[in-house]
């Protein structure tokens, strides 16, 4: 019986060394799941809110046990999470904390897949899942609100698209990001690392594109297959509307400007996604750098969808964008992100499944990559609480085949 007997809330340290919200979920029967709430640095205007750890404990103990414990089978994941909307009452989880309401969504997965004995990613995708794995995209050189002193752009991610396997694309990545280490020490650049474990070397954009470029290329050259890169601009984060503009140092650009820029960066170097191009508010600048840039590669919305059903509907009325980054904290529950997934499914947009810059060792976004048939996940390159997925996905890759 998956009937949930208990649900414990506590705080815990997240790899910034901030407190985040652990859940731990048990059953009638035994079964047993514990999650953990990710936080990011470049959150989106229009996510579920997170609160304080200590006020969305408390709040989630008085307004959600109630209405799960002894009330809620574990296994039925639409009845955990219906349950967790009913205790907070509102439609951004600022009632009890999407935090609380996240690590428990997970837990309750967790605690399903381990009285059914199957994997988490058996249970969540069912037996007859697809059989292809997600890319894991490699945060190798950042900057914006992950490192301070280092790049305007956000992330700079290794793309290993011709890999054999889930295997030897993490080892890819890690390889560029090695292969980054070594450019730079040549050109004399010392190099710090962010929040996700990239390098955050205080050079311009444009050498950056420089060392990643060969970095991708030479490794590719060694490793024998094709390895591409992306951007996540997170560029919500370089808008300012009294600027006029998208703010790199000195320099202002208009929209125009960046869809140019955008647009040029692709072509020049065959970026095989970009992220968060332009500012959570334009659906028109994403759906024209859609319609220029489209053909031949991904454009993603993470703070311009937040995962939610609603803002992607309006990105595909709009043509805006061709793919969705899903982070479950974003949204709150396990089910909202899948209504997200199926959606973007539907509708022919990739999906790319997402870590926060602020990471626990938890596993589970790894097990929603492949249990959904997602192409992509960004769940960094190096760093324990990163390399904690990149290790899960060639473990359920070993056991799924
Ligand atoms: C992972 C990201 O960063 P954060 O968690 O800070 O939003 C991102 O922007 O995609
Ligand atoms: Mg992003």
């Amino acid at each position: 019986m998956t009937l949930i007997t208990n649900v414990s809330l506590r705080r815990v340290l997240d790899s910034r060394g901030n407190p985040t919200v652990e859940a731990d979920v048990l059953t009638e029967s035994g079964g047993f799941g514990r999650a953990a709430a990710p936080s990011g640095a470049s959150t989106g205007e229009y996510e579920a809110i997170e609160l304080e750890p200590s006020e969305a404990i408390a709040a989630a103990r008085e307004h959600a046990l109630p209405r799960l414990v002894g009330e809620v089978y574990a296994g039925n994941q639409r009845e955990v999470d219906a349950a967790l909307h009913a205790a907070d009452g509102t439609d951004d989880f600022s009632a009890i904390g999407a935090n609380s309401a996240v690590a428990i969504s997970m837990a309750a997965a967790k605690a399903g897949a381990d009285v059914l004995g199957a994997p988490l990613y058996q249970h969540l995708g069912g037996t007859f899942r697809g059989e292809s794995f997600p890319t894991p995209l490699g945060n190798v050189v950042g900057g914006g609100e992950h490192a301070k002193e280092a790049t305007h752009i956000q992330e700079f991610l290794a793309a290993p698209v011709g890999a054999p396997s889930v295997s030897e694309a993490v080892f890819a990545n890690a390889a560029v990001h090695a292969r980054i280490s070594e450019i730079l020490d040549d050109r004399g650049v010392p190099a710090a690392k962010g929040d996700e474990g990239a390098w955050a070397p205080p050079i311009s954009d444009a050498e950056a594109f420089e060392v990643v470029d060969e970095a991708v290329a030479d490794t590719a050259d060694e490793l024998g297959f094709e390895i591409g890169f992306g951007l996540d601009m997170a560029a919500a984060e370089l808008y300012d509307a009294d600027e006029g503009g998208y703010v790199y140092g000195d320099e202002v650009k208009s929209t125009a400007e960046q869809v140019d820029y955008v647009a040029e960066m692709v072509d020049e170097y065959d970026l095989v996604y970009v992220e968060d191009p332009l500012d959570e508010d334009d659906y028109e600048g994403f759906a024209d750098l859609t319609d220029r840039v489209g053909d031949r590669t991904l454009i993603c919305g993470d703070d311009l969808f937040v995962t939610n059903v609603e803002r992607l509907q309006d990105g595909i009325d709009a043509d805006a964008g061709n793919s969705i980054l899903i982070k479950p904290n974003q949204i709150g529950t396990l089910s909202d992100a899948f209504d997200a997934i199926e959606l973007a499914t539907e509708n022919g947009y990739e999906t790319v499944i997402s870590h926060r810059s602020g990471e626990t060792e938890d596993t589970t976004i790894a097990h929603l990559a492949v249990a959904t048939d997602a192409g992509f996940i960004k769940t960094g390159t190096v760093q324990g609480e990163r390399t904690a997925k990149l290790n899960e996905l060639i473990r359920i890759a070993d056991d799924a085949v």
